[in-house]
C-alpha cells in the first residue's frame, strides 16, 4: 500500500549548518509514528519538512505523490500542521482562527459556505472550546490556545495531522483528552498522525512506532518497547530512568543519578 509520508534520504541545512544529515522514514496510512530525540535533535525540522514548510522538494512524498507536484491548496487538503508556538495573529478571535482551517475550501476571493461553519462548529464542540468561540484567541490560557491550534487543524479536514509537540502546555487532564480524541479521530477516519513528543511514555502509549533521532540522523526506529530502552535512552538522551511494563507500553520513569 501507498505510505502516508515517505522520506528518502532527506538532508536539511539551516543557517549554514546539516540540521537533517539522510533522513529515511516511511509512515504507513492510518499509522501513528512519533519522532522522539533530544533537544536540537532536528524533530520540529524533520515535520516542517514532511509538511511542505521547508524547501525539501525531492526528499518527501505523502500519498505517493512527491511534495513538489502538489499546489498549496492540494497540500493543505492533505496535510495539517500543528507547530509548536503557531503565530496568533491580533485580534482575531477563536471562531475565526479555526474559520482559517477551512481556507483551502473557500474559492479564492469567495466566503466561507454553510458547510464550513458546521465543520468548524463540530470540531469547537468536541474539543470543549464551544464557549470560547467570540473570545480574543491572545487572551485564551496556553492550553486552551493549544486546543484551539489543534482545532484548525481537524477543520481543516486533512488526512495526515502532523503534530508538534501537541500537548506540552496542557495539563495531564487535557493531555489525555486530546491525544484520546486525536486517536479516535484517526480509527473513525483513517488519519495518519506524526508528531513530536517528549513525554516518552505518553509518545509510547499512543503511537504504533517511534522513531528515535539524534543529530539529525535516525539512530532507531520500531514499536515501543524496541526503542524505548534503558540503553538507548541512556545513550541518545544521557538520562538515567527505569523502564517498567505498561498496559499500553513501556512506562520510562526518570531516576535521580546516585
Ligand atoms: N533557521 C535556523 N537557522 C539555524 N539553525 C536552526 C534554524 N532552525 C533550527 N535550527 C537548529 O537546528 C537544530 C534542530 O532544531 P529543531 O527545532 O528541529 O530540534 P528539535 O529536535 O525539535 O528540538 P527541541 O526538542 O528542542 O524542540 C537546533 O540546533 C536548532 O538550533
Amino acid at each position: 500500500m501507498t505510505p502516508a509520508v515517505e522520506v528518502r534520504d532527506l538532508h536539511v541545512r539551516l543557517g549554514g549548518a546539516p540540521i537533517l544529515a539522510g533522513v529515511d522514514l516511511t509512515v504507513a496510512a492510518g499509522e501513528w509514528v512519533t519522532v522522539i530525540g533530544p533537544n536540537g535533535a532536528g524533530k520540529s525540522t524533520l515535520l516542517r519538512a514532511v509538511g511542505g514548510l521547508l524547501r525539501a522538494p525531492h526528499a518527501v512524498s505523502l500519498f505517493g505523490t512527491p511534495l513538489r507536484a502538489l499546489r498549496p491548496r492540494e497540500r493543505a487538503r492533505v496535510v495539517a500542521t500543528v507547530a509548536q508556538s503557531p503565530v496568533v495573529p491580533a485580534g482575531m478571535s477563536v471562531l475565526d482562527y479555526v474559520l482559517l482551517g477551512r481556507t483551502p475550501y473557500i474559492p479564492p476571493l469567495g466566503r466561507e459556505s454553510a458547510a464550513d461553519l458546521a465543520a468548524v462548529r463540530e470540531v469547537l464542540d468536541r474539543l470543549d472550546l464551544a464557549a470560547f468561540h467570540g473570545r480574543e484567541l491572545a487572551t485564551l490560557s496556553g492550553g486552551e490556545r493549544q486546543r484551539v491550534f489543534l482545532a484548525r487543524a481537524l477543520a481543516q479536514g486533512a488526512t495526515l495531522l502532523l503534530l508538534d509537540e501537541p500537548t506540552s502546555a496542557l495539563d495531564i487532564g487535557h493531555q489525555q483528552e486530546v491525544l484520546e480524541l486525536v486517536d479516535q479521530l484517526r480509527r473513525a477516519h483513517g488519519l495518519t498522525v506524526f508528531a513530536t513528543m517528549h513525554d516518552l511514555s505518553v509518545a509510547g502509549e499512543y503511537a504504533d512506532r517511534l522513531v528515535l533521532l539524534a543529530d539529525g540522523r535516525v539512530v532507531a526506529a520500531g514499536p515501543p518497547r524496541e526503542v524505548l530502552t534503558q540503553e538507548l535512552l541512556a545513550t541518545y538522551y544521557r538520562a538515567h530512568v527505569r523502564v517498567i511494563d505498561g498496559d499500553h507500553g513501556p512506562l520510562v520513569v526518570p531516576i535521580r543519578p546516585h
